[in-house]
């Protein structure tokens, strides 16, 4: 790679892409981050034009459909984005031999293990999500077997508020229910960490499909419970329920707690939830560092 090829990161929007620009800034890389207009990653002439214009070394696709239960009827858009989006990118990065980052879920398991599922464990998807994100991973690296394809779950973070350990806090934090499910073993993820390590892996020419959370088996009712406990808040508000109490649409394994075979790349989710709270205190500190705002 030329040190004057950048990073394009697909997504600017979500929590994903801007955690990536956020993280590119902070590590001194060349990264621009592309909106849905600039870059639609459903559209092959839109990748193409990406492409010729910023001549990446690699392309990180942050851009995904995250609404599980909507997927259930809302499949073709579904689809659209989560496999044909990656499958496109794949074709392209192929023929003009760029890398490709991509991300995939701890969804694509049934659930039926009960220990954590490592990368060659067979994956039996239950819902719609689940299915168009195993249909990518296939896809995508079968067009370009040198992809980077990182399956990862629950993410937290205190950049931006579209996650469950922010509104489990912030519940707390005016003295409202929270509800959370308490037979679903998940493996939460702190997107700083998650985005550091794809980095590193993406700079070492890593390949094929990984494994990356933060170490350890939670409910999501636990998550919320550590979460509260770190913060010194009143955990009287959390209220442990069943999943099958919540009518979510989609099924859900009831296990998909993410282990490794290439060994642990990522720290515990205690230590997580400790710096997102750090990180929440400095945001909303009078003078946060310029370095972890926008
Ligand atoms: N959130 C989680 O807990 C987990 C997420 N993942 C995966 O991580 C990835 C990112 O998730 P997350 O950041 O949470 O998602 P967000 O919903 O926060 O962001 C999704 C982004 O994708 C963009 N997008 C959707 N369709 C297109 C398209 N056709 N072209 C360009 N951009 C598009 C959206 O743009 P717009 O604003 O225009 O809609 C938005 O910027 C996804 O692949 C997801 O499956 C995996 C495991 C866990
Ligand atoms: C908001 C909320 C959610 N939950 C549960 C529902 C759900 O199982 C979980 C998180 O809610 P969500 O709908 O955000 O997430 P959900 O769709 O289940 O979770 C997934 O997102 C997709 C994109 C992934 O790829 C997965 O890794 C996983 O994190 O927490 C509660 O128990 N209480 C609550 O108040």
């Amino acid at each position: 790679m030329s040190i004057t090829q950048p990073i394009i990161i697909t997504g600017a929007t979500g929590t994903l892409g801007q955690a990536f620009r956020r993280v590119c800034r902070i590590r001194g890389l060349h990264a621009v981050t592309l909106d849905r207009a600039a870059l639609d990653i459903t559209e092959a002439s839109s990748i193409e034009k990406a492409l010729d214009h910023y001549q990446p070394w690699a392309v990180v696709n942050a851009a995904g459909y995250v609404r599980v239960d909507e997927a259930e009827t809302d499949y073709a858009r579904c689809y659209r984005e989560n496999t044909t989006g990656p499958q496109l990118l794949a074709a392209a990065c192929a023929a003009q031999g760029r890398q490709l980052l991509t991300f995939s879920s701890d969804l694509v398991f049934d659930g039926q293990q009960a220990t954590p599922y490592c990368e060659s464990d067979a994956a039996r998807p239950l819902n719609v999500y689940g299915r168009s994100k195993l249909l990518a991973e296939q896809a995508v690296l079968a067009r370009l077997p040198t992809a980077l394809v990182v399956r990862t779950s629950a993410f937290f973070s205190a950049w931006d508020e579209h996650n469950f350990v922010h509104h489990a806090l912030t519940a707390a934090r005016q003295g409202e229910e929270f509800a959370a499910a308490d037979d679903l073993f998940i493996s939460p993820t702190y997107v700083p960490d998650l985005v550091n390590t794809a980095l590193d892996l993406l700079l070492d020419g890593a390949h094929g499909c990984w494994h990356l959370a933060n170490q350890g088996t939670y409910s999501w009712a636990e998550l919320a419970r550590q979460a509260l406990q770190i913060a010194g808040l009143d955990e009287s508000c959390l209220v442990p329920r069943p999943a099958a109490t919540f009518g979510w649409a989609a099924r859900r394994p009831r296990y998909s707690v993410l282990g490794t075979e290439r060994g642990p790349l990522l720290p515990s989710v205690e230590s997580g939830l400790h710096r997102h709270l750090e990180d929440e205190r400095l945001l909303s500190s009078a003078n946060p560092p310029a370095i972890l705002v926008g």
